[in-house]
């Protein structure tokens, strides 16, 4: 019948934005897409992937990528984490479980926020065979963190997340206006008991008040001392604070600014990869995250020693757009765009990957003076 053939998912993960964009309301599209302020760090991570190109090779045989990599034990079909973001029931009413089963059905890694809509025992219900990471954000109560970090391994989450770079209440901007999640949230893991009264202060001063601020190393030795799972560092930007992650016995750490929420200014996360890389020497594993929106973003970042990329907004468009179906488009694009960059790259598998892929856009200058 005429006009009623479903319309092809978009191409770009950029198109996603556009399409959630129309559907959410806007102070929800503000919270998600905000940054801190005036916004240099949170367009620099995308930015600064496009400083480096890629070098193809020809002439191999890539029929086939393998594209799959290992993480802590578990298989994943291609190199990606779903990053720990709050409230996904503002997108989408079935919220996070429609995440987590998109995330199953395409064989990633999700990383659950403790800022969630709906419990970690419901996610995992909802999708019991998906790779599942529990995303700690300390809370003042260390009761209550050691019940989360019980609960996490008890639904069957394989890893620990615990956010490092929140030291002291942000200031989250989106065009200059103070941009702050909604009220209209359920949050099962966080308690409120201390909290002041809500509407006598700001909805960000209240949410801060059930958090542990700021957290120092002694926090991440009790974490680490009270989980018998891998614990990963989110938030790590200097080579300084990586070495100390590997001296502390920490699994692996995810280089992140977390999406340009926090402090605006900082480096994007691509750039200060390879510093990070190099300073742990491969005793523990890299992960980044930060302004992922292609595949070969996605080879870059593994070009440059990330084990495998976490994805935040573009997860959150996808979902609005269509539920559990748009983040799998969101996914399936992504995985698209690997394997085609693999092929010209000539990589076969994810060990073909190396540093030897990349030029850096400051440096095409001296690449060409070096041939002439
Ligand atoms: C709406 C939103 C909520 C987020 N919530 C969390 C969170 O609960 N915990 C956390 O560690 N990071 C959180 N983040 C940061 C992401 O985990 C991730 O670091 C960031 O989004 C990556 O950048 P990208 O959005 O450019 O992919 C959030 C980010 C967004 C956009
Ligand atoms: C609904 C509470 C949001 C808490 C903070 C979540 C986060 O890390 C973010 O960047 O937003």
């Amino acid at each position: 019948m005429a006009g009623t053939q479903a319309s092809p998912p978009p191409q770009r993960l950029a198109d996603f934005e556009t399409l959630a964009k129309r559907k959410l309301p806007e102070h929800v599209y503000s919270y998600y897409r905000g940054w801190a302020g005036d916004g240099q760090t949170a367009r620099d991570n995308c930015d600064a992937f496009k400083r480096y190109y890629l070098l193809t090779r020809v002439l191999q045989d890539v029929s086939k990528q393998d594209t799959t990599v290992t993480v802590f034990g578990s298989v994943l079909d291609f190199p990606v984490v779903i990053a720990p973001t709050a409230q996904h029931s503002l997108a989408h009413s079935e919220g996070e479980k429609a995440t987590a089963k998109a995330a199953a059905s395409m064989n990633v890694g999700m990383v659950v926020s403790s800022w969630t809509s709906y419990g970690i025992e419901e996610i995992v219900e909802a999708a019991p065979q998906g790779v599942k990471w529990f995303h700690l954000t300390l809370q003042k109560d260390l009761a209550r963190n050691k019940a989360l970090l019980t609960r996490a391994e008890q639904a069957g989450c394989t890893a620990v997340v615990l956010t490092v770079d929140q030291p002291v209440a942000r200031r989250l901007k989106r065009k200059g206006k103070l941009a702050v999640a909604p009220d209209n949230w359920s949050l099962p893991h966080m308690t409120f008991d201390d909290a002041p009264e809500r509407g006598t202060v700001s909805y960000g001063e209240y949410i801060y008040s059930s958090m542990k601020q700021p957290i120092t190393w002694d926090d991440v030795e009790w974490t680490k001392t009270n989980t018998s799972l891998p614990v990963v560092l989110k938030g790590i930007l200097s080579a300084e604070d990586a070495k100390e992650a590997v001296k502390r016995g920490l699994d692996g750490i995810c280089v992140s600014n977390h999406g340009g929420r926090q402090l605006d200014g900082v480096p994007a996360t691509i750039d200060v990869l390879p510093d990070v890389v190099r300073a742990v020497e491969g005793r523990l594993e890299v992960y980044m995250d930060g302004g992922v929106r292609t595949g070969t973003d996605i080879l870059k970042a593994l070009a440059l020693g990330a084990k495998c990329v976490f994805v935040g907004r573009p997860v959150l468009w996808g979902l609005a757009y269509k539920g559990e179906v748009g983040v799998r488009q969101v996914l399936q694009v992504l995985n698209d765009e690997l394997r085609v960059a693999m092929a010209h790259t000539g990589c076969s598998k994810v060990s073909d990957i190396t540093p030897k892929l990349l030029l850096r856009q400051s440096c095409v200058g001296c690449h060409l003076t070096s041939k002439l």
